[in-house]
């Protein structure tokens, strides 16, 4: 039986892609999930921004109390919307902080400590490690302009790999390039597989722009649920000959994408299908998706960068290709995000929105996460924004330690899915209820394309209702003492996408400057990561144990305590019950009798011996 880790995928050819976008200079590294561990920059801050905002300030009462005294007076309150409003013009974006509670004093000690988060954002624009952990740039900036890269070679990878994309995503629309067996002619779906970033931008990015009729349609894979995968692939039926498979993973290993793949080359197969035609790979130069990929000869590859993080790789080919593929400007989600990303470079906290947003996350959240952020998105397209954001901001702030450290446990819980739906489900706890959290609405002005409004009482449209859910709530949370953000954007458009992914991504890198912690790595996923293969492990032992006692004559049905003592692992009985309750309810060789609710009662051996010892 093979390892976890040394297959990608079960039916090697030696056929060669027909498109090869790896033709510029490599970068720097493969796959890899552990690195070593490098000296740490400097230019990070001391951990207290000042007494009364420490990171003991928020078991601190006065602090509490102080926080509570929300403006009320309504002219005070149009004079401080006024004085914080920010706009962004060319892309239609403003940003509303005044229902938030800071204080002059809070904001002057921050404008000293911002100093050094934005110094630290520079060195990293210009190249630095800035994830020290794992010796790696952080380069999502350089994406949307290639002339920022540290080095040449690293600007020609960028604009040859988004030359690339743009014409082999023309070719596949417009049927150049066709699926080998299909009665259509032409690639009318995408199954995307990919888990974490190299799935969560992609289904946000497709969610909320995709054309009703995209030119190819697309579906996810991503998770290692079977139930999952064979609905995805069962709800393609006779289109799996014209589905254009992208296999996306960073690293190239992980286990998730890996099944997902295997999955779908076996549906390949049972409909006599030749998957490498149909298949693209997302990932690292030479990782084991990229060498399995050129070995078996798929359709094309496409590179990702070391010193791009998943979680911020949307605007790489991860998200491009997909987002172009079904009719998405892809240019313009660029153009949005570069813009964004020049107005979040000032050095004026008053007049950087990705600062302002990080402020407010400081005061709300007392520097250490103790309030969590609440997204309400006002359209239904931007509904997966909060799940997206989850992964922006919890796997970069979610930290164990500092860059000094110093453990912190830094966190900053996001959840959400979209107003007014949520109206319905929760908001009642929001305001009533334990008050623990803060929220962000995200509104947008354009309620439907134009010419298809219509009242449907007099002077008042559908749209109308979704603005008066949305300006209801934050008046009624606020006058309970419950602070929010509000971003507006004039359209959901590629532009004003790409600018709302550029500002996220740059208020959590300034966050987490603020905090002192480093955005970038995520050592924390590991120990989840490593536990699973121990359990798979096990499991094989516990076959391996089973097939011997089986193979006697007669059969010897063992306990779970004699299992246990076998498989040198007495401290892993529970989990050797729950291995054969899984896979006793999988139909596998294995016969457990007695009963499910008393472990101690279950004796198991296997339906059928194997001499060769199948699970050694
Ligand atoms: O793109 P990959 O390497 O398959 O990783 C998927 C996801 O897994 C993680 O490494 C966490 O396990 C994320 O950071 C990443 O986005």
């Amino acid at each position: 039986m093979a390892s976890l880790s040394t297959l990608y995928s079960s039916s090697p050819s030696l056929k060669q892609s027909t498109v090869k976008p790896f033709t510029s200079p490599p970068t720097t590294r493969g796959d890899s999930f552990s690195f070593p561990h490098t000296s740490k920059p400097t230019t990070h801050l001391p951990l207290t921004l000042s007494a009364s905002r420490s990171h003991t300030s928020h078991s601190d009462a006065a602090s509490a109390a102080a926080k509570k005294e929300l403006i009320k007076d309504p002219d005070a309150l149009w004079k401080r919307y006024l004085d914080w409003l920010y706009q962004q013009k060319d892309i239609g974006l403003y940003l509303d902080v005044s229902r938030v509670g800071f204080t002059d004093e809070f904001v002057v000690d921050m404008e000293e400590r911002f100093k050094g988060a934005f110094k630290a954002m520079e060195e990293l624009e210009k190249g630095s490690i800035a994830n020290p952990d794992e010796g790696r740039m952080v380069g999502h900036y350089w994406l949307r302009n290639s002339s920022l890269a540290p080095r040449p070679g690293l600007k020609t990878l960028i604009e040859n790999t988004l030359d690339s994309i743009c014409s082999f995503a023309d070719d596949i629309v417009s049927g150049k390039i066709k699926p080998p067996s299909s009665p259509a002619g032409r690639f009318t779906q995408i199954l995307s597989v990919g888990i974490g970033g190299s799935a969560l931008g992609p289904q946000f990015v497709a969610e909320a722009l995709a054309p009703d009729n995209p030119p190819l349609k697309i579906r996810f894979i991503d998770n290692t649920d079977p139930a999952g995968i064979d609905h995805q692939i069962a709800q393609l039926g006779p289109e799996l000959a014209s589905t254009l498979v992208i296999v996306i993973s960073k690293s190239g290993g992980t286990p998730e994408t890996r099944n997902g793949l295997l999955e779908v080359q076996k549906a390949f197969r049972d409909a006599g299908l030749n998957f490498a035609k149909q298949g693209v790979a997302i990932t690292q130069e030479n990782s084991l998706l990229d060498n399995t990929a050129r070995i078996e000869g798929w359709l094309a590859r496409f590179p990702m960068y070391d010193w791009v993080g998943g979680r911020t790789s949307v605007m790489s080919a991860v998200g491009l290709l997909p987002a172009a593929l079904q009719g998405i400007d892809i240019r313009e989600m660029l153009a949005g995000a570069a813009i964004m990303d020049e107005a979040t470079r000032t050095t004026s906290l008053k007049n950087n929105p990705a600062a302002l947003l990080a402020m407010c996350w400081y005061w709300a959240s007392d520097g250490v996460g103790s309030k969590d952020m609440v997204i309400l998105p006002y359209k239904d397209s931007l509904l997966l924004f909060s799940r997206y954001l989850q992964q922006l901001v919890m796997e970069s702030l979610g930290k164990e330690f500092d860059l000094d450290g110093n453990t912190v446990n830094q966190a900053l819980t996001v959840y959400g899915n979209k107003g007014s739906t949520d109206q319905h489900a929760y908001i009642q706890q929001l305001r009533e209820g334990v008050h623990n959290f803060f929220a962000t609405f995200i509104e947008v002005l354009r309620d439907r394309p134009p010419g298809h409004d219509w009242d449907l009482e007099p002077g008042v449209t559908c749209g109308d209702y979704l603005f008066g859910m949305l300006q209801g709530t934050r008046s009624a949370l606020y006058a309970n003492g419950r602070e929010s953000i509000s971003v507006t954007i004039e359209e959901v458009t590629p532009r004003s996408v790409g600018a709302l992914i550029a500002l996220y991504e740059r208020a959590v890198g300034l966050y987490a400057s603020l905090v002192n912690i480093n955005a970038y790595h995520q050592p924390g996923v590991e120990a989840g990561k490593k536990a699973a293969a121990e359990v798979l492990a096990l499991q094989k032992r516990v076959l391996s144990v089973l097939n011997e006692a089986s193979c006697k004559d007669p059969v010897e049905p063992l306990t779970l305590d004699e299992i246990a003592d076998r498989c040198h692992a007495p401290e892993e009985i529970e989990m050797i019950y729950k291995i054969i309750a899984h896979m006793s309810a999988n139909d596998r060789v294995l016969i457990a009798e007695g009963s499910c609710g008393s472990p101690r009662s279950v004796k198991v051996f296997l339906g059928e011996c194997n001499v060769d010892d199948m699970y050694a």
